[in-house]
């Protein structure tokens, strides 16, 4: 069979070439990545001949196995499972399919230190790849189980890769290193040691549930020792905590998730009883970058007596919490059980509940006795769990009570709403919040100045979640949830004689100019009022109570939803001299054709002012240049 060469992608030979200058200074790691692969390789060999018996394949003896050759400097790790074939290791091995990469290596070559890089790196897991750390050549060989021709891949980790079918490759996956010469002082350790292997092995795969031999060479003129296991097999959620080191459950986090960095946190939970389950969860410390992505893998992974049967197992936790990874050992299911069969199973939607649970008191418990821990998980995290106060009422107070936000009490230290409600003023009966992009941009909105010149504290949301959840939770021990962008907003003291004078003779005053106005511009604005709100600027548009907010009416739109368009309402401030001189000049002219572009340009204002888009922006331009035109 001839050998056809091909080109690697531009993001996997970008890839490549980190790896092989490497980005990673614990190379060892490379050992701990192709052993985990062989192990997912044995798990789904072991599913597959379950769900399909007549497979042709063998299972009587899953295990993985290091080889090393001292003389040719290689070093084999082959496992017997499910193997891969031709097309496959051409998809798998000689491309990058997943989502991110490019964003990554633009943040790998901005990154500015070895550290950060390494961070990246950590976060998307490079696996077989890594193996061009220590290797100048790698080969692997494979056959998929149940097929009869093998493929044997091999690469300089240059530009190209080569691909040819083999005869006689047995079922299963070798990977042999063309090991680089030993290099101590850039921790390129000799890995044909057999002590360095078992030492690797011992520190990063102990847990693995298969067995990990090594063959170590026979002494001149002796027959081959016994084949030795090196790791323990112990399922780690099965052992007692003060059995297993931190360390070890951190191998574990990282064979799950991918990540090369420690988890923020493990959980550890036995269920006994009619329904007996371990669950050992980990809390990531960093937010993946594709945790927003329709196709974002969860982590927990279920197991039923010991036998891995599915990743990414979305009965067992609520998809507001699919950052956790983890592996979850029921005693009580068929080794059989499908997606749909665990959907409908009461059993795990009340290992679900407990589970989320779990996760919630985690979190505070980091609130209570870790103000760092707890900042660094909201921050990673806070956006995703708002979710959960939209889809998960029963949980709802438990995820207000650790949720916290930036406010306007203070430039870098989010609040919670509880101490929110601590500091609220004498007669304050609401809490107020704003919605929009960016801090900056909805700190200066106008609908923030009465409350900017009364002190009273504003909550500032800037996710798009918070549009949502603000309105499904309504309220927080009582007090209403209060956009300052919505509704009659009336900060004075009530019944203040003075006041409600003063705002009689203005409601006078602008009767003309408001009804007026109101019929000019009535495309966009169902109402305009004299605004209780504004101190400084000379109009705002606000939304009714009740109705969607444009960047509500925008997300609805994007996901394919027809809404109609909301008339919104708008706001003039009485005190400004612009409306002071709007008024006055509609009270002394009978032609108002300028007046009318002075009440569209008003409008225009308003809406920039919130972040918003004029409706036509040519026009708005003309006369704007017009105005100015006259001033200069
Ligand atoms: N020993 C193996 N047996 C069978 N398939 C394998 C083996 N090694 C790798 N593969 C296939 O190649 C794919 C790519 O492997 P690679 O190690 O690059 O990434 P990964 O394991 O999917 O994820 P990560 O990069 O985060 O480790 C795997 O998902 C698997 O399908």
């Amino acid at each position: 069979m001839t050998t056809e060469t091909f080109e690697f992608q531009v993001e996997a030979r970008q890839l490549l070439q980190l790896m092989i200058h490497s980005v990673y200074s614990n190379k060892d790691v490379f050992l701990r990545e192709l052993v985990s692969n062989a192990s997912d390789a044995l798990d789904k060999l072991r599913l597959e001949k379950l769900r399909d018996d007549s497979l042709d394949a063998d299972v009587s003896d899953l295990h993985i196995e290091i080889d090393v050759d001292k003389e040719a400097r290689t070093l084999t790790v082959r496992d017997n499972g499910i193997g891969m074939s031709y097309d496959e290791v051409g998809q798998l091995i000689g491309t990058i399919a997943k989502s991110g990469t490019a964003t990554l290596l633009k943040e790998l070559k901005e990154a500015k230190d070895a550290a950060g890089a390494e961070g990246l790196i950590g976060q998307f897991g490079v696996g077989f790849y890594s193996g061009f750390m220590v290797a100048d050549e790698v080969t692997l060989v494979t056959r998929r189980a149940g097929e009869s021709q093998g493929t044997r891949w091999t690469s300089r980790g240059e530009a190209t890769y080569s691909l040819e079918t083999v005869e006689d490759a047995p079922q299963g996956t070798a990977v042999t290193l063309h090991l680089k010469p030993a290099d101590p002082e850039n921790q390129l350790h000799d890995y044909t040691s057999p002590w360095k292997i078992r030492e690797i092995v011992k520190r990063y795969s102990d847990f693995i549930t298969w067995p990990i031999r090594m063959v170590p060479e026979a002494a001149d003129g002796e027959d081959a020792p016994e084949p030795e296991t090196l790791n323990s097999m112990k399922a780690l959620w099965a052992r007692s905590r003060d059995e297993v080191s931190d360390d070890e459950y951190h191998e574990l986090y990282k064979h799950i998730s991918h990540d090369w960095r420690e988890p923020l946190e493990t959980i550890r939970l036995q269920a006994e009883g009619t329904f007996e389950y371990q669950a050992l969860l980990f809390v990531p410390s960093h937010a993946p970058h594709d945790l927003f992505t329709r196709d974002f893998r969860r982590g927990v992974q279920l197991y039923v007596k010991r036998v891995f049967i599915m990743d990414d197992c979305e009965a067992l936790l609520p998809p507001y919490l699919r950052f956790v990874k983890g592996v979850v050992d029921a005693q009580d299911l068929s080794l059989n059980v499908s997606r749909e069969i665990l959907q409908q199973d009461r059993h795990i939607r009340m290992m679900q509940r407990r589970l989320t649970k779990k996760a919630l008191s985690t979190v505070k418990e980091f609130m209570a006795k870790d103000a760092d821990r707890y900042a660094t998980f909201w921050r990673e995290f806070g956006t995703v769990l708002k979710e959960g106060l939209v889809t998960d009422s029963e949980n709802r107070d438990a995820i207000l009570a650790v949720a916290s936000f930036a406010t306007t009490h203070a430039d870098d230290e989010p609040t919670t709403l509880a101490r929110y409600v601590e500091r609220m003023k004498d007669g304050q009966e609401d809490i107020y919040y704003i919605t929009g992009e960016s801090r900056q941009s909805i700190e200066n909105s106008p609908h923030m100045e009465a409350f900017r010149d009364k002190g009273i504290e504003v909550l500032l949301l800037t996710d798009a979640v918070d549009e949502v959840w603000v309105d499904a939770v309504g309220e927080y021990e009582g007090k209403k949830l209060r956009s300052v962008a919505k509704g009659e907003i009336d900060l004075d003291a009530k019944g203040e004689e003075q006041a409600d004078g003063e705002r009689e003779k203005q409601a006078e005053e602008y009767a003309g100019l408001l009804g007026w106005m109101r019929e000019r511009l009535d495309e966009d604005i169902k109402e305009v009022r004299l605004s209780t709100r504004l101190t400084v600027s000379p109009a705002c548009v606000v939304s009714d109570a009740h109705d969607l907010t444009p960047a509500l009416e925008n997300m609805y739109r994007a996901m394919g939803q027809e809404v109609p368009r909301t008339k919104r309402i708008l706001e003039l401030n009485p005190g400004h001299p612009l409306v002071k001189g709007l008024n006055q000049a509609y009270r002394e002219r009978e032609d108002r054709t300028e007046l009318a572009e002075s009440a569209e340009l008003l409008h225009t204002l308003a809406v920039l002012a919130e972040g918003g888009q004029p409706k036509d922006p040519a026009t708005f331009v003309r006369l704007v240049a017009d105005r100015l035109e006259r001033t200069v």
